[in-house]
């Protein structure tokens, strides 16, 4: 647990923070200068907050009225920062073990960094030869070896193009999964940050302005404008259960859902193995609703699903339905009016095979 309350004057506005962030993930989300790294800063040590008090775990790293001020290296956070700050002069190998003399090793030893983030091939090299991809993993390779109580990291995809933060995702996702270490990520892009956690802290001019599941941030009309200029997304917990080598058409079930969910999905670029976790992405605008089953259609995928809101979005419409899991598609109003779909109506939810984004989880 993270808990921060904290008062920070910027140049346009006082930054105010008062939340409690879980030992998950959390997507740290909001314009541009709207104070996002001011935040991380200040739970880091970077910036000084004029008042207030901040915990990471049981420990008190900040506390204005008891004068404490815990200095940066002593906070074993370790924060990755957006190009991924590595020492030019140093190979993969020496970067990584920087952490170690100043703070020491007590956590995950060498081999098993060197493996989860898949940089053993790299350690003789020095960074300008190696890919962004690459830097971005010795970086949190580098950070993890300190052995931090919590990851900060600040836009760690915007260097990258979009294949690779698809393979960056996966690590972090490994990273989590092992040393269950709460994890901070900002960035520009939800669909990146929807990739790795539904939790989301929304800040605007230093406050927060929503910290919740995606779900719900999205069914509050004042939210619409920093959520709804981006397409919405559907993100699941999924385990292959069939595959069809010849078409590359993948079986997908739901992980701990109420009912059993099957999805098809194509997808030639990995080749997934039966068992295998993965986390499938479905674009709100990508499905249709109907009334009725369709015997002769070749989309692959028909969901049959309740109802259970609709969120107005002016000519669109945002109809959340109950297919095992809430499932959030995107219509005109126009649609939803022809249909005559309502709360409680059954529907079936229609997305072709191809429509489906899908990273592992290592
Ligand atoms: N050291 C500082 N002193 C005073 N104001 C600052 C300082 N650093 C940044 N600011 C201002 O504080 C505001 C928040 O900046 P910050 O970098 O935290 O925002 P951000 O949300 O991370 O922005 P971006 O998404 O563009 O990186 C901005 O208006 C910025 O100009």
């Amino acid at each position: 647990m993270i808990y921060i309350d904290i008062k920070l004057k910027r140049k346009n506005f006082d930054i105010e923070v008062d939340q409690v962030f879980d030992d998950g993930i959390t997507g740290i989300f909001g314009p541009s200068g709207s104070g996002k790294t001011s935040i991380l800063h200040s739970i880091s040590g970077l910036a000084q907050p004029d008042t207030g008090c901040i915990k990471v775990g049981k420990q008190v790293v900040y506390n204005a009225s008891e004068n404490k001020n815990v200095s940066v290296d002593k906070r074993n956070i370790g924060y990755v920062f957006q190009e991924g700050r590595l020492f030019p002069h140093m190979t993969v190998e020496k970067n990584i073990r920087y952490g170690e003399k100043r703070f020491g090793n007590k956590g995950l030893g060498f081999d098993q960094i060197v493996d989860m983030l898949s940089v053993r091939h790299l350690l003789h090299c020095k960074p300008a030869k190696i890919s962004g991809g690459e830097r971005q993993r010795t970086a949190l390779a580098r950070a993890l070896f300190a052995c931090p109580k919590l990851l900060l990291l600040d836009e760690p995809f915007s260097a990258l193009d979009k294949n690779i933060r698809n393979q960056i995702i996966p690590f972090l996702l490994k990273i989590h999964q092992v040393l269950h270490i709460p994890i901070l990520v900002v960035s520009h892009d939800i669909t990146d940050l929807l990739k790795l956690s539904h939790r989301l802290f929304l800040v605007k001019d230093g406050k927060c302005i929503g910290h919740d599941h995606y779900l719900q941030l999205i069914q509050r009309k004042e939210l619409s404008g920093i959520l709804g200029a981006n397409s919405l997304l559907n993100a699941i917990n999924m385990q292959v259960t069939e595959v069809e080598p010849d078409y590359g058409l993948r079986t997908l079930k739901g992980v701990d859902l109420e009912k059993e969910v099957t999805i098809y999905c194509l997808k030639n670029r990995k080749k997934y193995q039966t068992g295998e976790m993965i986390k499938v992405f479905i674009n709100a605008d990508d499905i249709a609703l109907s009334k009725v089953y369709h015997e002769d259609i070749s989309i692959h995928n028909q969901l049959k699903g309740i109802v259970t809101d609709i969120i107005d979005r002016g000519h669109l419409k945002l109809c959340i339905v109950d297919v095992g899991f809430p499932l959030i598609v995107e219509v005109t109003s126009d649609s939803v009016k022809k249909l005559a779909v309502s709360k409680g109506s059954t529907v079936w939810c229609l997305f072709k095979s191809v429509a489906i984004d899908v990273i592992g989880q290592g």
